[in-house]
Protein backbone atom coordinates (compact mmCIF):
# COMPACT_ATOMS: atom_id res chain seq x y z
CA UNK A 1 0.00 0.00 0.00
CA UNK A 2 1.55 3.65 -0.84
CA UNK A 3 2.38 5.46 2.33
CA UNK A 4 0.22 8.07 3.57
CA UNK A 5 2.08 11.28 2.55
CA UNK A 6 1.45 14.31 4.35
CA UNK A 7 2.49 18.21 2.94
CA UNK A 8 4.48 19.91 4.98
CA UNK A 9 4.71 23.73 5.35
CA UNK A 10 7.55 25.33 6.94
CA UNK A 11 7.28 28.63 9.55
CA UNK A 12 11.16 30.64 9.53
CA UNK A 13 14.24 29.02 8.28
CA UNK A 14 16.49 29.39 11.43
CA UNK A 15 18.40 26.41 13.27
CA UNK A 16 15.66 24.24 13.88
CA UNK A 17 13.53 24.45 10.83
CA UNK A 18 16.58 23.26 9.14
CA UNK A 19 17.12 20.26 11.12
CA UNK A 20 13.34 19.63 10.55
CA UNK A 21 13.73 20.25 7.04
CA UNK A 22 16.99 17.82 6.78
CA UNK A 23 14.98 14.84 8.62
CA UNK A 24 12.01 15.07 6.54
CA UNK A 25 14.34 14.32 3.12
CA UNK A 26 16.09 11.64 4.31
CA UNK A 27 14.85 8.21 3.39
CA UNK A 28 11.83 6.68 5.59
CA UNK A 29 13.18 2.92 5.28
CA UNK A 30 16.05 3.60 6.76
CA UNK A 31 14.22 3.96 9.78
CA UNK A 32 12.25 1.25 9.01
CA UNK A 33 9.07 3.30 8.07
CA UNK A 34 6.83 2.83 5.11
CA UNK A 35 3.33 3.42 6.39
CA UNK A 36 3.75 6.99 6.51
CA UNK A 37 6.21 9.79 4.22
CA UNK A 38 6.50 13.65 4.01
CA UNK A 39 6.76 16.14 1.59
CA UNK A 40 7.70 20.14 1.82
CA UNK A 41 5.77 22.01 -0.14
CA UNK A 42 6.22 25.55 0.94
CA UNK A 43 9.04 27.74 3.73
CA UNK A 44 7.86 30.83 4.96
CA UNK A 45 10.44 33.78 6.33
CA UNK A 46 10.22 37.11 7.52
CA UNK A 47 12.18 37.92 3.88
CA UNK A 48 11.61 36.05 0.70
CA UNK A 49 15.30 36.09 -0.03
CA UNK A 50 15.90 33.91 3.47
CA UNK A 51 13.18 31.26 2.04
CA UNK A 52 14.93 30.94 -1.09
CA UNK A 53 18.06 30.77 -0.01
CA UNK A 54 16.80 27.85 2.45
CA UNK A 55 15.30 25.85 -0.71
CA UNK A 56 17.98 26.65 -2.85
CA UNK A 57 20.71 25.24 0.00
CA UNK A 58 18.43 22.21 0.33
CA UNK A 59 18.09 21.30 -3.35
CA UNK A 60 21.91 21.77 -3.66
CA UNK A 61 22.74 18.81 -1.08
CA UNK A 62 25.77 16.98 -2.02
CA UNK A 63 24.91 13.57 -3.27
CA UNK A 64 26.77 11.84 0.10
CA UNK A 65 24.21 13.15 2.77
CA UNK A 66 21.35 11.81 3.93
CA UNK A 67 18.93 14.33 2.62
CA UNK A 68 19.88 14.04 -1.00
CA UNK A 69 17.39 10.76 -0.76
CA UNK A 70 14.66 13.67 -0.44
CA UNK A 71 15.92 15.98 -3.32
CA UNK A 72 15.97 13.10 -5.94
CA UNK A 73 12.90 11.10 -4.79
CA UNK A 74 10.43 14.14 -4.89
CA UNK A 75 10.01 15.30 -1.51
CA UNK A 76 11.29 18.89 -2.15
CA UNK A 77 10.16 19.39 -5.71
CA UNK A 78 7.30 21.97 -6.05
CA UNK A 79 8.72 23.87 -2.89
CA UNK A 80 7.06 27.80 -2.64
CA UNK A 81 9.41 30.07 -1.06
CA UNK A 82 7.54 32.61 0.72
CA UNK A 83 8.05 36.11 2.26
CA UNK A 84 5.20 35.70 4.30
CA UNK A 85 4.21 33.35 7.00
CA UNK A 86 0.70 34.15 6.23
CA UNK A 87 1.61 32.41 2.60
CA UNK A 88 2.34 29.31 4.05
CA UNK A 89 -0.96 28.85 6.22
CA UNK A 90 -3.05 29.78 3.13
CA UNK A 91 -2.00 27.41 0.66
CA UNK A 92 -3.79 25.13 -0.18
CA UNK A 93 -1.23 22.41 -1.00
CA UNK A 94 -0.18 22.64 2.96
CA UNK A 95 -1.70 19.47 5.38
CA UNK A 96 0.21 20.78 8.36
CA UNK A 97 2.60 23.47 9.50
CA UNK A 98 6.08 23.27 11.37
CA UNK A 99 6.38 26.22 13.54
CA UNK A 100 10.31 26.80 14.05
CA UNK A 101 10.19 30.47 15.60
CA UNK A 102 11.36 31.76 18.88
CA UNK A 103 9.59 30.46 21.90
CA UNK A 104 7.31 33.84 22.36
CA UNK A 105 5.72 33.57 18.66
CA UNK A 106 4.57 30.07 18.75
CA UNK A 107 1.22 31.28 20.36
CA UNK A 108 0.93 33.86 17.56
CA UNK A 109 2.34 31.55 14.40
CA UNK A 110 -0.12 28.29 15.84
CA UNK A 111 -2.76 30.53 16.16
CA UNK A 112 -2.42 31.38 12.51
CA UNK A 113 -2.10 28.18 11.13
CA UNK A 114 -4.94 26.67 13.09
CA UNK A 115 -7.37 29.70 11.79
CA UNK A 116 -5.81 28.98 8.46
CA UNK A 117 -7.74 25.86 8.29
CA UNK A 118 -3.85 23.81 8.70
CA UNK A 119 -2.52 21.50 11.62
CA UNK A 120 0.55 22.05 13.58
CA UNK A 121 3.40 20.71 15.16
CA UNK A 122 4.90 23.73 17.05
CA UNK A 123 8.31 23.79 18.83
CA UNK A 124 8.81 23.52 22.62
CA UNK A 125 8.04 25.29 24.68
CA UNK A 126 4.47 25.30 23.28
CA UNK A 127 3.97 28.93 24.44
CA UNK A 128 4.92 31.16 27.15
CA UNK A 129 1.79 30.94 29.10
CA UNK A 130 -0.89 28.22 30.20
CA UNK A 131 -3.50 30.69 29.13
CA UNK A 132 -1.91 30.96 25.60
CA UNK A 133 -1.77 27.22 25.53
CA UNK A 134 -5.66 26.81 26.81
CA UNK A 135 -6.38 28.89 23.29
CA UNK A 136 -4.43 27.05 21.18
CA UNK A 137 -6.16 23.68 22.59
CA UNK A 138 -9.53 24.90 22.24
CA UNK A 139 -8.64 26.41 18.84
CA UNK A 140 -7.67 23.25 17.43
CA UNK A 141 -10.74 21.58 19.09
CA UNK A 142 -13.28 23.75 17.43
CA UNK A 143 -11.53 23.72 14.13
CA UNK A 144 -11.14 19.98 14.58
CA UNK A 145 -7.40 19.85 13.77
CA UNK A 146 -4.40 18.37 15.25
CA UNK A 147 -1.80 19.87 16.77
CA UNK A 148 1.09 19.07 19.19
CA UNK A 149 4.19 20.33 20.61
CA UNK A 150 7.03 19.02 19.04
CA UNK A 151 8.66 17.41 22.49
CA UNK A 152 10.87 14.90 19.52
CA UNK A 153 12.36 13.15 22.50
CA UNK A 154 9.12 10.81 23.19
CA UNK A 155 9.85 9.60 19.68
CA UNK A 156 12.97 8.27 20.00
CA UNK A 157 14.05 4.93 20.13
CA UNK A 158 15.24 5.13 23.58
CA UNK A 159 12.35 6.52 24.66
CA UNK A 160 10.40 3.48 23.79
CA UNK A 161 12.92 0.84 25.10
CA UNK A 162 12.27 2.78 28.29
CA UNK A 163 8.80 2.80 28.56
CA UNK A 164 9.22 -1.44 28.11
CA UNK A 165 11.28 -1.16 30.88
CA UNK A 166 8.64 0.37 33.30
CA UNK A 167 6.04 -1.35 31.72
CA UNK A 168 7.94 -4.37 32.85
CA UNK A 169 7.37 -3.61 36.65
CA UNK A 170 10.67 -4.68 37.14
CA UNK A 171 12.40 -2.04 38.96
CA UNK A 172 9.87 -1.31 41.31
CA UNK A 173 7.74 1.26 42.55
CA UNK A 174 9.56 4.75 42.22
CA UNK A 175 11.16 6.83 45.41
CA UNK A 176 13.13 9.43 44.01
CA UNK A 177 13.73 11.53 40.54
CA UNK A 178 16.49 14.05 39.35
CA UNK A 179 16.55 15.43 35.64
CA UNK A 180 19.28 18.35 34.20
CA UNK A 181 19.91 19.84 31.22
CA UNK A 182 22.53 22.53 31.67
CA UNK A 183 25.35 23.91 29.24
CA UNK A 184 28.11 26.37 29.40
CA UNK A 185 26.15 28.67 26.71
CA UNK A 186 28.88 31.38 26.07
CA UNK A 187 26.18 33.76 26.97
CA UNK A 188 28.87 37.06 27.32
CA UNK A 189 29.76 36.44 23.72
CA UNK A 190 25.98 36.95 22.81
CA UNK A 191 24.07 39.86 21.64
CA UNK A 192 21.56 40.92 24.02
CA UNK A 193 19.14 40.29 21.21
CA UNK A 194 19.64 36.68 20.73
CA UNK A 195 16.62 34.15 21.82
CA UNK A 196 18.37 32.51 24.47
CA UNK A 197 19.13 36.19 26.19
CA UNK A 198 16.08 38.59 25.43
CA UNK A 199 13.37 38.27 27.57
CA UNK A 200 11.27 39.22 24.96
CA UNK A 201 11.63 35.80 22.90
CA UNK A 202 11.47 33.97 26.25
CA UNK A 203 14.74 34.13 26.89
CA UNK A 204 16.61 32.26 29.65
CA UNK A 205 17.18 28.42 30.73
CA UNK A 206 13.79 27.95 31.48
CA UNK A 207 12.18 27.96 28.51
CA UNK A 208 14.53 27.06 26.36
CA UNK A 209 16.02 23.55 28.49
CA UNK A 210 13.11 23.63 31.06
CA UNK A 211 11.32 21.14 28.68
CA UNK A 212 14.30 18.23 28.86
CA UNK A 213 14.57 17.60 32.21
CA UNK A 214 10.62 17.87 31.93
CA UNK A 215 10.15 15.35 29.54
CA UNK A 216 12.11 12.87 31.50
CA UNK A 217 9.81 13.65 35.03
CA UNK A 218 6.89 13.05 32.46
CA UNK A 219 8.53 9.87 30.83
CA UNK A 220 9.47 8.01 34.02
CA UNK A 221 7.77 9.79 36.42
CA UNK A 222 3.94 10.61 35.00
CA UNK A 223 3.51 7.93 33.05
CA UNK A 224 5.07 5.38 34.70
CA UNK A 225 2.37 2.60 35.56
CA UNK A 226 2.84 3.10 39.76
CA UNK A 227 1.44 6.70 39.13
CA UNK A 228 -1.94 8.03 39.82
CA UNK A 229 -1.98 11.60 40.52
CA UNK A 230 -3.03 13.26 37.13
CA UNK A 231 -2.18 16.88 38.33
CA UNK A 232 1.59 17.03 39.75
CA UNK A 233 2.37 20.32 41.05
CA UNK A 234 5.82 22.19 41.89
CA UNK A 235 6.56 22.86 45.52
CA UNK A 236 8.92 25.16 45.23
CA UNK A 237 10.85 26.83 42.81
CA UNK A 238 14.25 29.14 42.64
CA UNK A 239 15.90 30.98 39.73
CA UNK A 240 19.18 33.42 39.77
CA UNK A 241 19.53 36.09 37.41
CA UNK A 242 21.72 36.78 34.22
CA UNK A 243 21.89 40.42 34.73
CA UNK A 244 23.02 41.50 31.35
CA UNK A 245 19.32 40.96 30.16
CA UNK A 246 17.66 39.77 33.13
CA UNK A 247 16.54 36.74 32.47
CA UNK A 248 17.04 33.39 33.96
CA UNK A 249 20.81 31.71 34.10
CA UNK A 250 19.47 28.53 35.79
CA UNK A 251 16.42 27.58 37.33
CA UNK A 252 15.73 24.92 39.82
CA UNK A 253 12.26 23.32 40.78
CA UNK A 254 10.66 20.46 42.72
CA UNK A 255 7.70 18.60 41.61
CA UNK A 256 5.55 16.31 43.86
CA UNK A 257 3.29 13.42 42.38
CA UNK A 258 1.39 12.64 45.24
CA UNK A 259 1.26 9.52 47.35
CA UNK A 260 4.65 8.26 44.92
CA UNK A 261 7.31 10.61 44.90
CA UNK A 262 9.30 14.02 44.39
CA UNK A 263 11.06 15.18 40.97
CA UNK A 264 14.06 17.32 41.69
CA UNK A 265 14.75 19.25 38.10
CA UNK A 266 17.54 21.79 37.10
CA UNK A 267 18.41 23.84 33.86
CA UNK A 268 21.96 26.11 34.21
CA UNK A 269 23.03 27.96 31.13
CA UNK A 270 26.36 28.53 33.11
CA UNK A 271 27.41 25.39 33.84
CA UNK A 272 27.43 21.96 31.79
CA UNK A 273 25.04 19.30 33.20
CA UNK A 274 26.86 15.53 34.03
CA UNK A 275 27.65 13.42 31.03
CA UNK A 276 27.09 10.09 32.81
CA UNK A 277 23.39 10.70 33.98
CA UNK A 278 21.00 13.14 32.74
CA UNK A 279 17.91 11.72 34.86
CA UNK A 280 18.07 9.34 37.21
CA UNK A 281 14.81 7.66 38.80
CA UNK A 282 15.85 5.21 41.64
CA UNK A 283 12.74 2.95 42.53
CA UNK A 284 12.40 -0.09 45.05
CA UNK A 285 14.52 -2.82 43.37
CA UNK A 286 16.89 -0.42 41.37
CA UNK A 287 17.86 2.72 39.39
CA UNK A 288 17.38 4.14 35.98
CA UNK A 289 19.85 6.13 34.33
CA UNK A 290 19.32 8.54 31.06
CA UNK A 291 22.63 9.32 29.61
CA UNK A 292 23.44 12.85 28.40
CA UNK A 293 21.81 14.38 26.24
CA UNK A 294 18.62 15.05 27.46
CA UNK A 295 16.94 15.65 23.98
CA UNK A 296 18.25 13.21 22.32
CA UNK A 297 19.69 10.53 24.30
CA UNK A 298 20.85 6.85 22.86
CA UNK A 299 21.73 5.20 25.87
CA UNK A 300 20.04 3.94 29.27
CA UNK A 301 21.57 1.94 32.19
CA UNK A 302 20.51 0.10 35.07
CA UNK A 303 21.69 -0.17 38.19
CA UNK A 304 21.40 -2.49 41.36
CA UNK A 305 20.34 -0.55 44.40
CA UNK A 306 23.59 0.16 45.68
CA UNK A 307 22.87 -0.38 49.51
CA UNK A 308 20.61 -3.53 49.08
CA UNK A 309 21.67 -7.05 47.71
CA UNK A 310 18.03 -8.41 48.17
CA UNK A 311 17.00 -6.71 45.44
CA UNK A 312 16.04 -8.53 42.26
CA UNK A 313 18.42 -6.32 40.20
CA UNK A 314 21.26 -8.15 40.32
CA UNK A 315 24.08 -6.32 37.99
CA UNK A 316 24.45 -2.99 36.18
CA UNK A 317 23.46 -3.29 32.27
CA UNK A 318 23.98 -0.48 29.67
CA UNK A 319 21.07 -0.31 26.72
CA UNK A 320 21.40 1.47 23.35
CA UNK A 321 18.85 2.41 21.34
CA UNK A 322 20.48 5.13 18.44
CA UNK A 323 18.39 7.75 16.53
CA UNK A 324 18.31 6.25 12.64
CA UNK A 325 21.75 7.21 10.90
CA UNK A 326 22.08 10.39 8.61
CA UNK A 327 18.83 11.67 10.97
CA UNK A 328 18.59 14.74 13.12
CA UNK A 329 16.21 12.72 15.32
CA UNK A 330 13.38 14.86 14.22
CA UNK A 331 11.92 12.41 11.52
CA UNK A 332 9.92 10.40 13.89
CA UNK A 333 7.70 12.95 15.45
CA UNK A 334 7.30 13.89 11.61
CA UNK A 335 6.45 10.27 11.22
CA UNK A 336 3.60 10.89 14.29
CA UNK A 337 2.26 13.59 13.21
CA UNK A 338 1.78 12.10 9.45
CA UNK A 339 -0.15 8.64 11.23
CA UNK A 340 -1.63 11.21 13.50
CA UNK A 341 -3.53 13.50 10.84
CA UNK A 342 -4.04 9.98 9.02
CA UNK A 343 -5.72 8.76 11.21
CA UNK A 344 -8.01 11.72 11.72
CA UNK A 345 -6.56 12.17 15.65
CA UNK A 346 -6.65 15.98 17.40
CA UNK A 347 -3.62 14.73 19.25
CA UNK A 348 -0.62 11.92 19.96
CA UNK A 349 -1.72 9.43 22.55
CA UNK A 350 2.40 9.92 23.33
CA UNK A 351 2.24 13.83 23.26
CA UNK A 352 -1.09 14.31 24.72
CA UNK A 353 -2.44 18.12 25.76
CA UNK A 354 -2.94 17.25 29.25
CA UNK A 355 0.74 16.59 29.73
CA UNK A 356 1.86 19.40 27.67
CA UNK A 357 -0.67 21.68 30.14
CA UNK A 358 1.46 19.99 33.00
CA UNK A 359 4.87 21.49 32.22
CA UNK A 360 3.39 24.55 30.92
CA UNK A 361 1.80 25.06 34.32
CA UNK A 362 5.33 24.08 35.98
CA UNK A 363 7.22 26.67 33.88
CA UNK A 364 4.11 29.46 35.27
CA UNK A 365 4.82 29.14 38.69
CA UNK A 366 8.52 29.00 38.03
CA UNK A 367 8.51 32.01 35.87
CA UNK A 368 6.21 34.06 37.78
CA UNK A 369 7.97 33.05 41.18
CA UNK A 370 11.16 34.17 40.07
CA UNK A 371 13.33 37.43 40.14
CA UNK A 372 13.77 37.36 35.85
CA UNK A 373 12.12 40.12 33.28
CA UNK A 374 9.95 36.82 31.92
CA UNK A 375 7.82 36.56 35.52
CA UNK A 376 5.73 39.41 35.16
CA UNK A 377 5.15 38.82 31.21
CA UNK A 378 1.54 37.91 30.39
CA UNK A 379 0.84 35.32 26.94
CA UNK A 380 -1.23 37.39 24.66
CA UNK A 381 -4.20 35.45 25.47
CA UNK A 382 -4.74 36.53 29.16
CA UNK A 383 -4.32 40.36 27.85
N1 LIG B 1 13.51 20.49 19.39
C1 LIG B 1 14.75 20.93 19.46
O1 LIG B 1 15.70 20.19 19.60
C2 LIG B 1 15.03 22.36 19.37
C3 LIG B 1 14.00 23.25 19.45
N2 LIG B 1 14.26 24.58 19.36
C4 LIG B 1 13.11 25.48 19.47
O2 LIG B 1 12.93 26.08 18.20
C5 LIG B 1 12.63 27.45 18.33
C6 LIG B 1 13.60 28.24 17.45
O3 LIG B 1 14.91 28.02 17.85
P1 LIG B 1 16.15 28.15 16.82
O4 LIG B 1 15.84 27.51 15.55
O5 LIG B 1 17.34 27.73 17.57
O6 LIG B 1 16.18 29.72 16.64
P2 LIG B 1 16.83 30.56 15.46
O7 LIG B 1 17.12 31.89 16.00
O8 LIG B 1 17.92 29.80 14.81
O9 LIG B 1 15.66 30.66 14.38
C7 LIG B 1 14.43 31.27 14.67
C8 LIG B 1 13.82 31.78 13.38
O10 LIG B 1 12.57 32.36 13.69
C9 LIG B 1 12.28 33.43 12.80
N3 LIG B 1 11.88 34.61 13.55
C10 LIG B 1 10.68 35.21 13.47
N4 LIG B 1 10.61 36.27 14.25
C11 LIG B 1 11.80 36.37 14.87
C12 LIG B 1 12.35 37.30 15.80
N5 LIG B 1 11.64 38.33 16.28
N6 LIG B 1 13.61 37.12 16.19
C13 LIG B 1 14.33 36.09 15.74
N7 LIG B 1 13.86 35.17 14.85
C14 LIG B 1 12.61 35.32 14.42
C15 LIG B 1 13.54 33.64 11.96
O11 LIG B 1 13.31 33.04 10.70
P3 LIG B 1 12.81 33.88 9.44
O12 LIG B 1 13.67 35.11 9.40
O13 LIG B 1 13.04 32.96 8.33
O14 LIG B 1 11.38 34.23 9.64
C16 LIG B 1 14.62 32.88 12.69
O15 LIG B 1 15.60 32.37 11.83
C17 LIG B 1 12.71 27.79 19.82
O16 LIG B 1 11.41 27.91 20.33
C18 LIG B 1 13.41 26.59 20.45
O17 LIG B 1 12.91 26.25 21.73
C19 LIG B 1 15.51 25.04 19.13
C20 LIG B 1 16.56 24.20 19.05
C21 LIG B 1 16.42 22.78 19.20
O1 LIG C 1 15.67 22.21 22.22
C1 LIG C 1 16.85 22.39 22.38
O2 LIG C 1 17.68 21.32 22.41
C2 LIG C 1 19.05 21.45 22.19
C3 LIG C 1 19.59 22.70 22.79
O3 LIG C 1 20.92 22.85 22.39
C4 LIG C 1 18.78 23.91 22.41
O4 LIG C 1 19.22 25.06 23.10
C5 LIG C 1 17.35 23.71 22.73
O5 LIG C 1 16.56 24.74 22.18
Amino acid sequence: MAPFTIRWGIISTGGISTKFVHDLLVDPSSREVSDVAHKVVAVGSRSVESAQKFVDKFKATPDDESPSWGIKNGVFDRVKARGTYQEVYDDPDVDAIYVGTPHTLHYENTKDALTAGKNVLCEKPFTLDSAELDELIALAKEKNLFLMEAVWTRYHPLAYAVEEVLKSGKLGKPKRFTADFSMDFPMDDKPTSHRMLDPVLGGGALLDMGPYPSVWAMLLVHRNPYNKDTDPKVLTSYQTVYERTNVDLNSRWLVDWKGLCQGQLLTDLGSAGLREATAVLQCEEGDLIIEYPPYCSEAFQIHPRPERDLGTIKEKSRHVHPIAKGNNGMSYEADEVARCIRDKKLESDRMPWTESKIVQGWFDVVRTSGPTATATMKGHASK
